[in-house]
């Protein structure tokens, strides 16, 4: 990207001599500023990518300060977003609108900040405010077209999307994947039972022991609602033994499980198929194995778990 900031390390503005001086200089640094800022603000209308925005933010005033790190904390955010290497001196601010609050960025170098380079600063996160909002209101928007509004699991979309990235990078670094589907045992008894409205209780609650059941991942969502009562957790990094350990641990907690609604108190167990991606297997072949070993679970009985 073309860019004509000024690219050496401190700002330097004439020294004033005289009153009008003063003046002229002030007008020219009044103008250096808005060129600065409108440069910065085309810059980072490019993108609505978050971390992108960030990092176009943190190059641009890399030209103009000198600065080692960048970090960016929301709480909305599963992880920080940190640029750069961390140094001695800091600086944070609140980004904060009339209605929201859009996080914290802090920098840091190994020099001390001059109150002159703060204020430069300031100006610039200025022109973060927007292309942050607008990030973080995009960042939602995709998020929730990939969630399942019930339980807050990734839903099928979005259980498409994580698997077939993770299909290429477990082959690309030939690394172990697995996938284990679960599905609730006899789920229609509860509805006919109890009614729908119970029945949902115990999807959510089933959802939310699959969330702890499964470890921490880099992907927007640890367990996916593939259909009505089924569900699907995506292990990266696990061969065919540890993925049968964490589907066991998974049958246990739900088989243990109670779901209060009004005065009953709900059991349920599930039924879970467990697969290992193969050298000859693509997204569908390693889903379909899982899958398999399912209906294999439901035919032998229901409550178990059964290794493709
Ligand atoms: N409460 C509730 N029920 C749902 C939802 N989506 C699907 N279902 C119900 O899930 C039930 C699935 O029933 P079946 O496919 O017969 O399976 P099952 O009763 O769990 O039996 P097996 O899988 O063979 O053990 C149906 O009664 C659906 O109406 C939902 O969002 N909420």
């Amino acid at each position: 990207m073309v860019t004509t900031v000024q690219s050496s390390n401190t700002v330097a503005f004439p020294t004033p001599k005289s009153p009008g001086n003063r003046k002229r200089t002030e007008a020219i640094r009044v103008e250096q500023h808005a060129e600065l800022r409108l440069q910065l603000s085309n810059i980072l209308q490019t993108t609505l990518e978050l971390p992108l925005v960030l990092q176009l933010f943190f190059d641009e005033v890399q030209r103009t300060l000198s600065i080692d790190s960048l970090t960016y904390r929301n709480s909305k955010l599963t992880s920080n977003i940190e640029l750069g290497i961390g140094a001695r001196h800091n600086c944070h601010y609140k980004l904060v609108t009339n209605k929201d609050s859009l996080g914290e960025v802090a920098f840091s170098r190994g020099k001390r900040f001059s109150e002159k380079e703060l204020q430069l600063l300031e100006m610039l996160i200025g022109c973060l405010i927007c292309p942050i909002r607008n990030s973080l209101m995009y960042r939602e928007a995709v998020q929730s077209a990939l969630r399942d509004p019930l339980t807050g699991s990734g839903n099928r979309m979005a259980l498409e999307n994580t698997l077939e990235r993770e299909v290429a990078l477990a082959k690309r670094h030939n690394q172990a994947l697995s996938v284990l589907v679960v599905d609730i045992d006899k789920f229609k008894t509860i509805n006919d039972n109890y009614g729908h409205t119970a029945g949902d209780y115990v999807l959510k609650d089933v959802a939310h022991i699959l969330t702890l059941c499964s470890r921490e991942t880099d992907a927007a969502y640890r367990a996916y609602r593939f259909g009505g009562e089924e569900f699907v957790l995506i292990l990266n990094n696990t061969e065919a033994n540890g993925s049968a350990v964490v589907a066991e641990r998974i049958r246990q907690y739900i088989e243990n499980m109670t779901t209060t609604f009004e005065e009953n108190s709900l059991n349920v167990t599930v039924s879970v198929g467990v697969a290992t991606l193969e050298d000859e297997d693509d997204m569908a072949t390693l889903f379909s194995r899982a899958d398999k070993a399912l209906y294999q679970a439901k035919r032998e009985g229901r409550n178990r778990v059964v290794n493709a």
